[in-house]
């Protein structure tokens, strides 16, 4: 059963406690109501079986990896090979690639801080695991003391909870180092959706560089299609890892329902959708900072973050006492210790706080939040 809150749990532990709460604010999973343009995809469900019951699977995954793909700017993907592997859910691909690290490697550098489940599955297959933390990854190169000692380096970009940005230039030059070092490049890209900067053509400078590659992208943050959602798990050609072998033992496939269902809702995005959500999205951030505007020592740590989650600093306050306060009211948001999963007492004093989420529970959540920051 999940830790009660208890210091030692992970951060997803703490995300179940949240599920039956209407002021769940604990995970970055899409929550909000579907717009007028997603509830008419809905609406067509019936039909949109039929295509996927009738049509190839490989025509319907390549419609929704172009749909996808395109909508974010990721023109350069690779097109053939099968190097483009649709799982369950980004966790998913992140075990499948873990696996196959394993199998090459002993040491990985990760970056800090960064979801715990990510530190988890790599240190899950035996993975040692090097710190490195997100400024350092954004301002210079890495060199031989990091990317000669290890494996991989396995960045989140845009970093969860952060929503610091890997820019064009630093992947450019991060990737040239990595194929100096020979290390494989991963990244994780579930919140470039949010974040423009984030939607330069990856695969284009990946490609250009000749480093081996690993990327993996999540449609699962994006929109409230109740969890149903894409990991596709991407490679180089010379990443020199058995992840097509790894795969196979995991999964054939995925639901093509859920191919047509990423393609239209891609397709939707693109018409304006995409757009929508992040003024959306911005209104959240903008109103929860009001909310919690002019109380002592609350900050707002990362400014011109993008993502559907706005991170707290709680000065003095401890983000586990804040926790169970807030509790009280039947809000749970996450407590950023497990974050630092190198260094967790640096997290101790900051809360997350989702956006995806309906105006009014948000608006609640955010009440309820300062009515226990002004007693603590
Ligand atoms: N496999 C796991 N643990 N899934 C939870 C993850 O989706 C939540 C997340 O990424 C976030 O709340 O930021």
């Amino acid at each position: 059963s999940p830790a009660l809150g208890s210091s030692d749990g992970n951060l997803t532990q703490l995300e179940y406690l949240a599920l039956n709460s209407s002021l769940n604010v604990a995970d970055a999973h899409a929550r909000q109501s579907l717009t007028l343009g997603q509830a008419s995809i809905i609406e067509e469900l019936p039909g949109l079986f039929t295509k996927a019951a009738e049509q190839p699977v490989d025509s319907l995954e390549e419609e929704a990896i172009r749909e996808y793909f395109q909508l974010l700017g990721q023109y350069s993907y690779p097109v053939a090979d099968g190097r483009v592997l649709s799982c369950y859910s980004s966790s998913v691909a992140m075990e499948i690639l873990a696996r196959s690290l394993a199998t090459r490697t002993d040491a990985v550098a990760l970056i800090h801080p960064t979801f715990d489940n990510i530190p988890d599955i790599l240190r899950g297959v035996g993975l040692r695991l090097v710190p490195v933390a997100e400024e350092k990854i954004g301002v210079e190169d890495l060199g031989a003391e990091v990317l000669g000692q290890v494996g991989c380096i396995f960045v989140t970009t845009p970093n969860n909870p952060t929503g610091r940005v890997l820019t064009e230039e630093r992947l450019r030059a991060l990737a040239e180092e990595c194929a100096k070092y020979d290390t494989v490049l991963a990244l994780d890209t579930s919140f470039r959706g949010f974040d423009t900067r984030a939607q330069y053509d990856h695969y284009e400078v990946l490609e250009a560089s000749g480093c081996r590659w690993v990327v993996i992208e999540d449609t699962g943050k994006l929109w409230p299609t109740l969890d149903l959602k894409i990991g596709w798990l991407v490679r180089s050609a010379n990443v020199g890892l058995p992840i097509a072998e790894i795969y196979s033992d995991i999964l054939l496939g995925v639901s093509p329902l859920i191919l047509v269902l990423v393609q239209r809702f891609a397709e939707d995005a693109a018409n304006g959708g995409l757009e929508e959500l992040h003024r959306f999205l911005d209104e959240g951030r903008r109103g929860l900072r009001s909310t919690l505007a002019g109380l002592p020592d609350v900050r707002f740590p990362d400014v011109d973050a993008r993502g559907s989650v706005e991170r707290i600093d709680l000065g003095p306050r401890l983000a586990m006492d804040v926790w169970h306060a807030i509790s009280e009211h039947n809000v749970y948001a996450l407590p950023c210790r497990k974050f630092h999963w190198a260094n967790p007492s640096e997290g101790d004093h900051s809360l997350r706080v989702a956006l995806a989420r309906n105006p009014a529970a948000l608006d609640a959540a955010g009440q309820a939040l300062r009515t226990v920051l002004e007693t603590l």
